[in-house]
């Protein structure tokens, strides 16, 4: 809707409360709380609840579809852990889904997405769903065993980065900076490395070494963050969201 690809007058949002879809209706977005009204005016459905609604649920049954999903439809799931096959399993037989993982960013067009497509969608629903998701940031299809490792990595990763971003403004509000200007540098700093790693396709590891000056201050703080386990710390983080996002598509 932001990006102008979809008109939000043809956007049509479903949930129990409007506790959400406030903010659709702000977009301009239409709003129901009866899903089956979705199956019948959108031929591209988003199953956004969270990934627990999926366990337990009776085979074919995921959408309230009378009759049952039109061959047309294509489901895109952005359930943390909820597998391709649980989804083609709870779905009618021969219904179009992909699975999607996204991240926060997205909201600001700078997120990054991985999909992968279910048995009966093919590559015309790969390049829908790649058109509509481009718009949200970097959308790369990928196998499906890269998802759960992406919700470790992005999905999830931005709450690191934002945990990173606080103690980076934490440390200079310690220093004597005051908490609104510590805050907006530290989003730059983040913002500014990232983009260098980016547009000059360097490994972080060349540029961090760029910025040691010998016997300077960075290598200083570099001997602290090594001391207190940063990179493993961080490599445990990805690993822990990632086997629990596998034990979330377990049913
Ligand atoms: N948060 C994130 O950064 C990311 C989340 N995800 C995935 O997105 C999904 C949603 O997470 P999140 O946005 O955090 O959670 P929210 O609770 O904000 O959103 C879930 C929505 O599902 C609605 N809902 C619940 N039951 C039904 C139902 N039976 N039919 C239709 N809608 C229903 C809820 O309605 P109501 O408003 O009435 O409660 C709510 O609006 C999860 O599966 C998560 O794994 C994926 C990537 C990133
Ligand atoms: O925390 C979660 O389970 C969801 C999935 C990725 C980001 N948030």
């Amino acid at each position: 809707v932001f990006s102008g690809k979809v008109k939000a007058a043809n956007v049509l949002a479903s949930a129990p409360s409007d506790r959400n879809l406030g903010a659709f209706k702000e977009l301009g977005c239409k709003t129901t709380h009866c899903n089956s009204e979705v199956l019948q005016h959108c031929t591209v459905v988003f199953l956004a609840t969270k990934p627990s609604l999926y366990r337990g649920l009776p085979r074919h049954q995921a959408v309230p579809a009378p009759p049952a999903v039109p061959r047309d439809h294509v489901i895109v799931s952005v359930a943390a852990g909820v597998t391709l096959q649980i989804l083609e399993e709870l779905l009618p037989a021969g219904t179009k889904v992909l699975r999607v993982m996204p991240n926060l960013p997205c909201v600001v067009q700078e997120g990054a997405v991985v999909f992968a497509r279910g048995s009966c969608a093919g590559e015309q629903e790969a390049a829908l769903l790649k058109s509509l998701l481009s718009s949200c940031g970097l959308c790369e299809e990928t196998p499906e065993s890269y998802i759960d490792i992406h919700t470790g990595l992005s999905g999830s990763g931005v709450a690191y980065v934002y945990l990173f971003a606080e103690a980076l403004a934490d440390g200079a509000v310690k220093m004597g900076m005051p908490s609104a200007l510590a805050n907006r540098i530290a989003a730059q700093t983040l913002l500014g490395a990232a983009k260098m790693i980016l547009d000059t396709g360097e490994h972080p590891a060349k540029l961090r070494t760029d910025v040691c000056t010998p016997g300077g201050t960075t290598i200083h703080a570099l001997h602290e963050l090594e001391k207190g386990a940063l990179r493993a710390t961080v490599m445990n983080a990805v690993e822990a969201a990632t086997v629990r996002a596998r034990e979330l598509g377990k049913r």
